[in-house]
């Protein structure tokens, strides 16, 4: 967890940051976070592959590596001398790939190649959210992002940062590397990350000498558990051994070899991505995906906002809630309701009586607020906004007497 700056010099630092990161992330289309249970299975070949793939769809790429101990983007890219940009107006642009592809890694950044980076949480997290504050990243489609292996640091402040990152899970075959797979689920479903779908990757071997596909190990494994789990199967990629040699080189293999099965098994990955992506866009636009937040008081509706001891979130899917769950809110200081509800994944917000500022700082992060709800119960409430009855009433906006915002 970040530590909290106590003082209100130090929420207010914190405040001006994650507006700034906000107004940088408004102007990246999609961000995909490529997430792994386990180690070695392929997830950062996945990831550049992937952001390859979709530059050379026309797509405006980034690349970001969160993976502060082993970072692997700059070697398979071929770039690990790359230089930031600096732009005449002073700010930094990420290393140049290609016209279409841009990225981000600690490790052109370190004073040698083999500096050990060994950072406690706290600091890991800041360095991860300095690559959105303080690199312009500029307009992007796609935002690929590699996490370590794992549900440590860098995937929880990603998901915590970019809360409408959608997670791509890459697994192998194996039974010991599906079973990693239900730990990546649950830690999406822990932190509200919409999961994008899995990928098998070293599934099934493409033979060098006559280009036949084998089934070395079991194939299929990871198509099964996604069909199970009703989560959308993004692609299978073969084991091929010229994948380890293209990532050595610096060349990966999508671009090194466009014409072999191989590149194209990344390419379908990419067109499903793609597809898959602007379809679950689509669902949280018209609504069809939503995470409202109530602040509660029991199973009523809290009468104040700001000093609810409680808050329901309810997870809505096609309609209607899929689950339901209470949390408590962090101590009450000018805005940290508000980044917490953003951290938490709400899109929506229903309450009763609720500040113009609250508000405001709800609608910077992108959550639609529905002040004006009835003091009733809370699962009522949200059944009449979901039957289309209760709409939000703007004119129960809190305002003191003297017309100053209220933090309610
Ligand atoms: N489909 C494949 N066929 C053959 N080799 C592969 C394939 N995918 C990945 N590899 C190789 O496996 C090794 C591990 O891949 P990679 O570094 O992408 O995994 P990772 O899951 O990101 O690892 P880490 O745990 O270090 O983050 C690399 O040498 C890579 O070239």
């Amino acid at each position: 967890m970040a530590e909290e700056p106590k003082s209100a010099a130090g929420s207010l630092i914190l405040e001006q940051q994650d507006k700034k990161i906000r107004e940088r992330l408004a102007r990246i289309e999609n961000k995909l976070l490529v997430l792994s249970g386990k180690g070695g299975v392929g997830k950062s070949t996945v990831a550049i592959n992937l952001a390859i793939g979709l530059s050379l769809q026309d797509f405006h790429v980034g690349l970001l590596d969160v993976d502060l101990h082993g970072p692997n983007v700059p070697k398979m890219l071929g770039l690990r001398k790359g230089k930031l940009q600096r732009r005449p107006d002073g700010s930094l642009g990420p290393i140049v790939y290609s016209p279409n592809l841009k990225f981000i890694s600690i490790e052109p950044l370190l004073p040698r190649e083999d500096a050990a980076v060994i950072w406690r949480g706290p600091m890991k997290i800041s360095a991860i959210r300095q690559f959105i504050y303080d690199i312009d990243w500029g307009d992007l489609d796609y935002l690929v992002i590699d996490a370590p292996p794992g549900t440590g640091d860098e995937p929880m402040t990603v998901a915590k940062t970019i809360p409408d990152a959608y997670a791509v899970i890459v697994t192998t075959p194996q039974e010991v590397s599906l079973i990693d797979v239900k730990k990546s689920i649950s830690f999406c479903r822990h932190v509200n990350m919409q999961i994008l779908g899995v990928v098998e990757n070293m599934s099934g071997f493409i033979c060098p000498h006559c280009g036949k596909d084998v089934d070395l190990f079991k194939v299929g494994g990871g198509e099964r558990l996604a069909r199970e789990l009703g989560i959308p199967f993004l692609g299978r990629i073969p084991v091929d051994p010229r994948v380890v040699a293209a990532g050595d080189a610096g060349k990966p293999m999508i671009a090194a070899y466009p014409e072999s099965k191989t590149a194209e098994a990344f390419e379908n990955l990419v067109r499903n991505v793609i597809a898959v992506t602007q379809q679950m866009n689509k669902d949280r636009q018209e609504g069809r995906i939503m995470r409202i937040a109530m602040p509660v008081d029991g199973p009523r509706l809290s009468e104040h906002f700001g000093q609810a001891p409680l808050f329901a979130f309810y997870n809505v899917e096609g309609g209607r809630v899929v689950a339901k769950e209470v949390l408590k809110p962090p101590p009450h200081e000018p805005g940290a309701i508000p980044r917490w509800l953003s951290e938490q994944g709400a899109t929506h917000v229903i309450a009763s009586h609720i500040g113009a500022r609250a508000v405001e700082l709800l609608k910077e992060a992108g959550i639609q607020v529905l002040p004006g709800a009835p003091k009733e119960n809370a699962d009522q409430v949200v059944e009449s906004f979901l039957k289309g009855e209760f709409k939000g009433d703007e004119s129960a906006l809190c305002q003191h007497e003297e017309g100053r915002a209220c933090t309610h």
